[in-house]
């Protein structure tokens, strides 16, 4: 790394954010910091040169600018000015940036907080044209980096897997309807819902019981409020219990009895079992009541959820993006081609200052039990893994991961687990391992291309949501059609489990 007192003041200082052009061992130039930048900093905002499609076919791509160009709109090709052109390649990049198609422009924003000296680098694609000097462990650990999901500073693509792997999703109105019988994907139909008693599952919980002085005392209610008691197992059930001028507290599910305040004088904590999910019925509403006031949370059996073109573009992207993520898994480390993405929300909003944050929501990651020998690395646990990582860290906009905490899904799976209302997928049909962590992390729904007959757990050789006891269900859609996404045949034999 290069020091701060190396860099700076120089001749070099070619922006007001302090990023210098320096040589970058074995990739030529490369744009360094001068000095510690904060994540999201808007670092540099290139004018781009555009080549019409002819005349770049024609002229350009036979030139060196061909590892420097952007694929714009339209076919045409863009070469950024300024520093833009001389971001090197990174498998791990700091630096995110987003095509201004509107200014003809490119902007580049750090993804991370910056070092000093520490050079800027931004992900240039999966087709690339040169041996990176930095391709080592990202893959082989199952860590795909983000993309911007240009495909970055590809040169214009004509082979036939181009031609195969267009969103057909693209054009058109985002809010067109599309109708339950042209989706591309099957959804496997869930048992019905609990409805009597023998089937309502619980949980033991303690619950602290006074009685209301006066009608005025609720000292303990504001206590409960402020503790910090509430984790996301009881997100479902009521806090309180008031029955004439006794008043119950939920306080917690842990082992071990909680500490109650002294001064509150409460009688010591007792535990009694209370409903393990919401009531998605009104009668399983009274029966679950009967143990412990539950928030009730209808499933619209009969509004299926509304697919427009909008979202069928998000998802397909998202698929497409676990079906590179495989294949280069496979190419670049031997690995099983399996792969798995959680993309941001469909619809999530920029921030304040009109960044896109979906990117910084997204995560992905390949298969990586051969190159680790760790027989539990797979595309899911490792994606999962990648978000949970995520959500310990102290990123500002990770409160960001729980967009709608209105929405039906939210209150009926709590708010606080990993992939609550979120999307999954995933190349191939998770196994039962991991279709039971993705269970246990809330997702709202999965979707995978290849079935797997003899191991997978979302309908092959077991069905996790459909199991008694479970405490969770989730939506399983399997895509009918896997060619559209690559002529690879990443397939994988049918007794492992993916
Ligand atoms: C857009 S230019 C980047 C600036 C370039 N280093 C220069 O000096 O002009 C792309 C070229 O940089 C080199 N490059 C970029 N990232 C690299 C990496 N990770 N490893 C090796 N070479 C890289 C390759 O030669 C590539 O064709």
């Amino acid at each position: 790394m290069i020091s701060e007192i190396e860099l700076s003041p120089g001749p070099e200082h070619l922006n007001n954010s302090g990023c210098v052009i320096k040589c970058s061992s074995g990739k030529g130039r490369g744009v360094y910091a001068s000095h510690s930048i904060p994540r999201n900093t808007l670092i540099e905002i290139s004018p781009v040169l555009l080549f019409s499609k002819n005349e770049y076919e024609e002229h350009g791509k036979h030139t060196v600018l061909d590892h420097y160009t952007f694929k714009w709109t339209e076919g045409r090709m863009a070469l950024a000015l300024g520093l833009g052109s001389l971001f090197n390649h990174s498998e791990s990049p700091n630096v995110s940036f987003s095509l201004d198609t509107k200014n003809d422009s490119i902007r580049y924003t750090t993804s991370r907080h910056i070092m000093p000296g520490e050079e800027l680098c931004i992900f240039y694609g999966f087709e690339l044209w040169f041996s990176p000097t930095d391709r080592n462990s990202s893959a082989v650990q199952g860590i795909i980096p983000a993309d911007d999901g240009w495909g970055g500073l590809t040169a214009v693509q004509h082979n036939d897997d181009r031609s195969k792997t267009i969103n057909s999703y693209d054009g058109g109105g985002l809010d067109e309807i599309i109708s339950e019988e042209n989706l591309p994907f099957t959804k496997f139909k869930p048992p019905p819902e609990e409805e009597d008693a023998e089937s309502i599952r619980t949980v033991n919980a303690w619950v602290a019981l006074y009685y209301i002085c006066n009608g005025t005392c609720n000292q303990p209610i504001k206590w409960l409020k402020t503790v910090g008691l509430e984790g996301p197992e009881l997100g479902h059930l009521k806090r309180i219990r008031k029955q004439e001028e006794k008043t119950s507290l939920l306080l917690s599910t842990a082992l071990g009895p909680p500490e109650l305040p002294h001064d509150l004088n409460l009688p010591a904590p007792y535990s009694v079992p209370v409903p393990a999910s919401s009531a998605l019925t009104l009668l399983s509403l009274s029966l679950k009541c009967a143990l412990w006031p539950t928030m009730y949370t209808p499933r619209r059996k009969d509004e299926p959820e509304v697919w427009t073109r909008g979202k069928l573009r998000w998802a397909w992207n998202a698929m497409k993006r676990a079906v590179d993520t495989a294949i280069m898994g496979q190419a670049e480390a031997e690995e099983l081609s399996i792969a798995a993405y959680i993309p941001a929300t469909y619809g999530t909003p920029d921030d304040e200052n009109g960044q896109s944050i979906a990117d910084s929501l997204s995560f992905t990651a390949c298969d990586s039990r051969n190159s680790t020998r760790h027989p539990l690395r797979h595309a899911a646990v490792n994606t999962i893994r990648k978000l949970a990582d995520y959500c310990a860290s102290d990123d500002p906009i990770k409160s960001s991961l729980i967009l709608d905490s209105s929405s039906d899904e939210v209150a009926r799976n709590g708010t606080h687990y990993l992939l609550t209302n979120r999307s999954f997928f995933i190349t191939h049909e998770p196994c039962i391992m991991c279709s039971m962590a993705l269970l246990h992390s809330r997702v709202k729904d999965i979707f995978f291309l290849y079935p797997m007959s003899q191991t997978g757990g979302c309908g092959g050789c077991a069905c996790l949501p459909a199991l008694k006891g479970v405490n969770h269900r989730f939506g399983i859609l399997q895509w009918k059609d896997f060619a559209q996404f690559s002529d690879k045949d990443i397939r994988i034999d049918a007794a492992v489990d993916a």
